[in-house]
């Protein structure tokens, strides 16, 4: 298991990170033909802001922020998998996009409130709303709305979120999540990423999404680091976890604000005037 920790926190640092690494240039694309040389200062500003938002929930009422955290998640990856469905209501893109959560907190309620009770510590709701009855009918019942979703929007897709139920089912939850974070949503999006970079040799695209990615994805580990510095004092195993599930969910929200606000389509490498 404390393999398990590391490898979440080193994974999510080398390959999760850099997916949002370049979030400055969208937040140029987005900001800066409204505001243009201050783009910088309220680009700068607002995702920051965000970010010590994030972590004032952690601190003040960690449970709403991780219950917040999971739902906008969700919608999230959601919004990744039906990038080209046409069928895009809340429920569904919930539904899918929150198998990486609904699965394990389904079928491993043990381990998944253990993962819990180390990312939100001194809290009993975790473990007694997981056994509940209602709660295990209400993860049910999202279970099969993504796959019937998915479906309908294609065998292939059907299938690939077939795959990943019984990843999420059978592996441990830390080690679902990387796969899928780690080895599909980010690998996806860095593909995307370095085509647009550089259409005729993504090769090359991808080393430019890397190099350029670097100061981003650098700070966010370094505050991950900081993090981890100052919650001393507990076993080393939980507080890799919380360090790194707090971390990461303090980048993301940005992250994930901003890509609501941006189209897909767009080329964040594309010169932006004025
Ligand atoms: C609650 C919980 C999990 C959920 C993690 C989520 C929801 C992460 C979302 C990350 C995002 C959106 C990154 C941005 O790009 C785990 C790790 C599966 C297991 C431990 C408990």
């Amino acid at each position: 298991m404390p393999l398990q920790a590391i490898a979440f926190v080193c994974l999510v640092a080398l390959v999760g990170m850099p997916h949002g690494g370049l979030d400055h240039r969208f937040g140029r694309m987005f900001l800066r033909p409204k505001f243009g040389r201050h783009w910088v200062m309220l680009f700068a500003t607002g995702y920051l802001g965000i970010m010590m938002l994030v972590l004032l929930g952690w601190l003040v009422m960690p449970l709403v922020t991780l219950a917040g955290f999971v739902l906008l998640s969700a919608i999230h990856f959601g919004l990744a998998e039906s990038m080209s469905s046409r069928r895009q209501t809340l429920v569904r893109l919930i539904a899918v996009g929150g198998l990486v959560v609904w699965v394990p907190a389904l079928l491993q309620p043990q381990t998944f409130t253990e993962l819990l009770s180390w990312v939100v510590p001194n809290q009993r709701w975790p473990s007694e709303m997981l056994f509940r009855p209602e709660t295990q009918s209400l993860l049910g019942l999202l279970v099969i709305t993504a796959i019937l979703s998915r479906f309908m929007d294609g065998l292939r897709a059907g299938l690939i979120t077939l795959g990943f139920i019984g990843i999420f089912a059978f592996t441990p939850p830390l080690v679902g999540f990387l796969i899928y974070f780690c080895g599909w949503h980010s690998a996806w999006e860095l593909v995307r990423l370095a085509r647009f970079a550089n259409d005729s040799n993504p090769r090359l695209g991808f080393l430019r999404v890397a190099w350029d990615s670097l100061p981003l994805s650098m700070g966010a580990s370094l505050l991950i680091a900081l993090g981890w510095w100052l919650t001393s004092g507990h076993p080393i195993e939980p507080k890799l976890v919380q360090a790194g599930f707090i971390g990461l969910s303090v980048v993301a929200v940005p992250h994930l604000l901003l890509h609501w606000a941006v189209p897909d389509h767009q080329n964040p490498f594309a010169e932006v005037s004025p």
